[in-house]
């Protein structure tokens, strides 16, 4: 029982279909923008796809019960659903209502998994216009919990895993996945999910995850997203003896073995959907998550979320932050705790960004910044024996063994947990931030909750109202001495889905360093006095689809400035072109 579906273009600008779809009347572009004629515009465009009971499962096109009354009799839905016709915002209360029955976070997690799965329009107009609220539960923290669970929890897939297996076959794999004009895949080999460790193939969460914000909060098309996992084994003996693990039973895959996998993968990625797609790597242990990026950086559109997205987001929430605090980025010194991919992205970012302040030299900008890691301050001293994304930091200074003789010793104005170690800015800690420190800018990033440096709460207690915070998972706000703080969220997830609009939309090829730092500007110059005032160095999430498309619009520009743009000519208005080309959750009229 097929037969041909027809939306109207009444209330929508932006389709969300494939472009190579049967498509009358109408054209689109590679964003699945409209880009008819006039004369086109009284000719509603249709498109093949399933109707009746296939049209209600077909999550892409469901309505369920919105579907009018007129469009259930053109598409063989008469008696499959009850007489009532609602809008799509009763939908909205409805499900609001529904989920706010669960008390279990994992319980509302998947609840939300379910409506994607169901109605994919509903699931986006949901999130977005409730991602205060539903953040947290897509997302980190409930995200981690669903990756450690997500064995028990798993129902259907929703993205493609390439394991050992399937080497040799990779392109082949590809193509098993049903959407064609793929423009952003989120891939993860689960060595290290959010501070959780290695969670092997149940990492998937996370592609995921960060792919619906992709579309909610950046506007990049569904269908355009392509979540992967890469299963090369786990080390996580938990979960090689669960039985509900859904991975490969075996210890991971190194050194040539993975490093062909990873080859023939991006390889494949290439071939299969040419060299604008972005490759966003997502999660991977420090040891893989450097030399990738600098592998693939010069023949792909690739971008690390955990070095360069938190980069970005934390510089903005920096320039945010001295506008409170006084002084520029180069009077400040600061500390961090945790030299992996965040650690070391973060300070370099801010040595590159002091660098084009100040004219001065790379080398001497780094002298303010100082990593603590698992043994220590780094410093002259440890140099034979780091990693080599540590040996920018290591400093003249004799070796210190704890955070704590670390801020005493260096009096650091910002201190920077990216550790993945929860509780590890103790009470000790904050309160000598806040002895030499009128307002310590202290920011806890570890992700998620459990694995925060500090709690909002303890901060603001511990230094007496005093410090600037902000925190990569989500603290309610805290009253202290009669005043409530507002605590910021320093996550990625502000920048990443602004990012990946403007490299889409301008057809960039490569990232560059300074679309990082443009992409900063843009998000700090979104912070308000009003948010000031309420001590907060990040703009409300309620406003992230404008704050996506300024975003997207400055990276843009910076691609078009340096040449890596291909979609030419250059629009005039950048931050217009954006928004008109973010994905609308608004349900269309069907003829
Ligand atoms: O996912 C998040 O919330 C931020 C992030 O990239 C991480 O912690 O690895
Ligand atoms: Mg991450």
């Amino acid at each position: 029982m097929e037969s041909t579906l027809q939306e109207t273009r009444e209330g929508s600008t932006v389709l969300d279909m494939d472009p190579k779809s049967t498509v009358s009347g109408g054209v689109q572009d590679v964003y699945g923008e409209d880009t008819a004629t006039e004369d086109q515009l009284v000719t509603p465009w249709s498109i093949s796809v399933a109707s009746g009971y296939s049209l209600l499962r077909d999550p892409h096109h469901n309505k369920g019960l919105a579907f009018a009354i007129k469009e259930r009799d053109s598409h063989f839905l008469r008696g499959l659903l009850p007489p009532v016709v609602v809008s799509q915002d009763l939908q909205v209360k409805k499900m609001m209502h529904n989920m706010r029955q669960y008390e279990v976070p994992l319980q509302k997690y998947m609840a939300m998994m379910d409506l994607q799965e169901m109605n994919e329009k509903l699931f986006y107009k949901l999130l977005i216009d409730n991602v205060e609220e539903l953040l947290p539960v897509v997302y980190t923290p409930t995200v981690g919990e669903a990756c450690q669970k997500y064995g028990s929890i798993f129902r259907r897939p929703q993205g493609l895993f390439i394991s050992l297996n399937e080497k040799g076959r990779i392109l082949e794999v590809l193509r098993n996945w049903p959407e064609k004009n793929i423009e952003v895949i989120v891939v993860t080999d689960g060595e290290r999910i959010l501070g959780l460790g290695d969670l092997g193939c149940q990492g998937m969460g996370i592609p995921v995850g960060k792919l619906s914000l992709y579309t909610a909060l950046g506007g990049v098309r569904p269908s355009a997203c392509l979540p992967i996992t890469i299963d090369v084994g786990t080390n996580n003996e938990k979960l090689l003896e669960d039985e509900f693990y859904i991975g490969l039973r075996q210890r991971r895959a190194t050194g040539q073995e993975y490093a062909e996998l990873l080859d023939e993968f991006m390889t494949a990625v290439k071939q299969n959907y040419g060299e604008k797609v972005l490759i966003q790597f997502e999660d991977f242990a420090n040891h893989n998550a450097f030399d990738l990026l600098a592998k693939y950086s010069t023949t792909h559109l690739v971008f690390n979320d955990d070095i360069q997205g938190t980069a970005s987001v934390v510089l903005a929430g920096l320039v945010a932050a001295l506008k409170q605090v006084g002084g520029t980025l180069a009077d400040h010194r600061f500390l961090f705790l945790g030299a992996g991919e965040a650690g070391t992205g973060i300070a370099k970012l801010i040595a590159l960004e002091i660098s084009k302040q100040t004219n001065m030299p790379l080398e001497e900008t780094q002298k303010n910044i100082w990593l603590v890691d698992s043994k220590g301050l780094i410093v002259k001293s440890r140099m034979e024996s780091l990693q080599h994304f540590k040996k920018p930091w290591a400093h003249d200074h004799e070796p210190v063994k704890t955070l704590l003789d670390a801020v005493n010793d260096i009096k650091p104005t910002v201190l920077i947990g990216t550790s993945g170690v929860g509780q590890t800015f103790t009470k000790e800690v904050v309160e000598a931030m806040a002895s030499f420190n009128e307002k310590p800018i202290i920011l806890s990033l570890s992700n998620p909750t459990s694995q925060s440096e500090c709690t909002a709460e303890e901060a603001y207690t511990w230094s007496q109202g005093r410090a600037i915070f902000a925190s990569g998972s989500p603290f309610p706000p805290v009253e202290y001495d009669g005043k409530l703080f507002v605590p910021g969220q320093a996550n990625n997830a502000y920048i990443f889905p602004g990012i990946g609009l403007g490299l889409i939309m301008s057809g960039t090829i490569r990232v560059h360093d300074d679309m990082l730092l443009a992409a900063s500007e843009a998000l700090a110059a979104q912070v308000t006095e009003e948010n000031f005032e309420k001590g907060l160095i990040y703009p409300p999430f309620k406003n992230i689809r404008k704050i996506s498309a300024q975003i997207a619009a400055k990276v843009a520009a910076k691609a078009y400035e340096l040449g890596l743009a291909t979609r030419l000519p250059q629009p005039k208005d950048l931050v217009k072109h954006a928004e008109s080309c973010m994905y609308s959750p608004s349900y269309r009229n069907y003829r």
